[in-house]
């Protein structure tokens, strides 16, 4: 018996529910488990609250659902005295930290790979006090965010952040703000700043290269002017020599900490989920939790076949 005590946390209205994932889940883990607690969460916040109280009785954490879970989960277990290794199964929509952590985005198959042991300490970022796993952005992601429709989320899945996105880009705003990082401050305007600890946003690769949660380091991208195109390869990954080239159009920075000052406050969007406000501390906090990895979990952390969407268009 590889753990003792396990505890699933399911949140059933993520994503669109597929019958057999929780028999799949026990399945893969009956060998390996003594005993299998199902918790499911009943409403939003709720999975913050199960993690942060019961997440040091159990020796394996499991979450079932999308991003919005695994942010509260992730917030409630990283206050819980002792917390157990986390495996994330990919439940939601995006699942975008569980393609950073290389796994399939099968929750059966996911599940499987809990076995193989790639559990590895992993950096969580900090920003205002509470977690996040994959990014903070503010500005044009805010609205992003806020922008897409339930309904069509829940018929067009991944599609929806890029339709969203495309949508919100015409009418982006740039805001003054003031960063303050480990080597100096930037004192200027932007349409998007965007903070990452994860390498998946929306479904896309992020195109930053290192280690990504296990470095130390978090990956800022400063967009100062919106385009269709150049959007489009900023939210859909490509080649940072490109932002190099960009005229300033787009700054790329790589530090531990920084500050972000706006003349009025504005949202910041967490992990998808926009609850603060501006003027964000934000950090990282190295090797804060213990999670599981998959067999992509090296190449970037994303599986090709689900890096991207070859469909849309380039823009211009
Ligand atoms: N029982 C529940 N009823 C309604 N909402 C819930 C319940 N449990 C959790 N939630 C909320 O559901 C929201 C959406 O879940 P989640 O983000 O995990 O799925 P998703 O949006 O399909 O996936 P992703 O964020 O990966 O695209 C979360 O913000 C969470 O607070």
């Amino acid at each position: 018996m590889r753990w003792g005590r396990a505890m699933l946390v399911y949140n059933r209205k993520a994503g669109k529910e597929k019958a057999g994932q929780l028999g799949e889940v026990v399945a893969a883990l009956a060998g390996e488990v003594g005993e299998l607690t199902l918790v499911q969460t009943t409403e939003p916040g709720d999975g913050e609250k199960i993690c942060r109280d019961r997440g040091s009785d159990h020796d394996l954490l499991l979450v079932l659902g999308g991003d919005g879970t695994v942010h509260e989960c992730i917030n409630g277990a990283a206050e819980a005295a002792g917390p157990p290794e986390i495996a994330i199964l990919p439940g939601g929509t995006c699942n975008d930290f569980a393609r950073t952590l290389g796994l399939p985005m099968q929750v059966g198959r996911a599940a499987e790979e809990i076995l193989a042991g790639r559990v590895r300490d992993t950096d969580v970022g900090k920003v205002n006090g509470r977690i996040f796993t994959n990014f903070v952005g503010i500005g044009l992601i805010t609205d992003t965010s806020e922008n897409i429709d339930s309904d069509q989320k829940e018929r067009m899945g991944k599609l929806s952040y890029f339709l969203s996105t495309l949508r919100t880009l015409r009418q982006a705003e740039p805001f003054r703000f003031r960063l303050t990082h480990e080597e100096g401050v930037i004192d200027s305007e932007a349409v998007m700043i965007l903070v990452a600890n994860g390498r998946s946003l929306g479904t896309a690769k992020l195109p930053f290269a290192g280690e990504g949660v296990q470095d130390g380091l978090l990956d800022v991208l400063i967009v100062r002017e919106a385009g269709l195109s150049l959007a489009w390869q900023v939210i859909n990954g490509g080649d940072l020599t490109d932002y190099r080239e960009s005229g300033g159009i787009i700054e790329y920075i790589r530090t531990p900490s920084l500050r972000i000052d706006t003349d009025e406050p504005k949202g910041i969007d967490s992990d998808g989920e926009i609850y603060l406000q501006t003027p964000a501390e934000i950090s990282v906090v190295p090797s804060k939790l213990r999670f599981f990895y998959g067999p992509n979990a090296d190449t970037n952390g994303i599986e090709d076949e689900d890096a991207g969407i070859d469909a849309m268009p380039s823009g211009g």
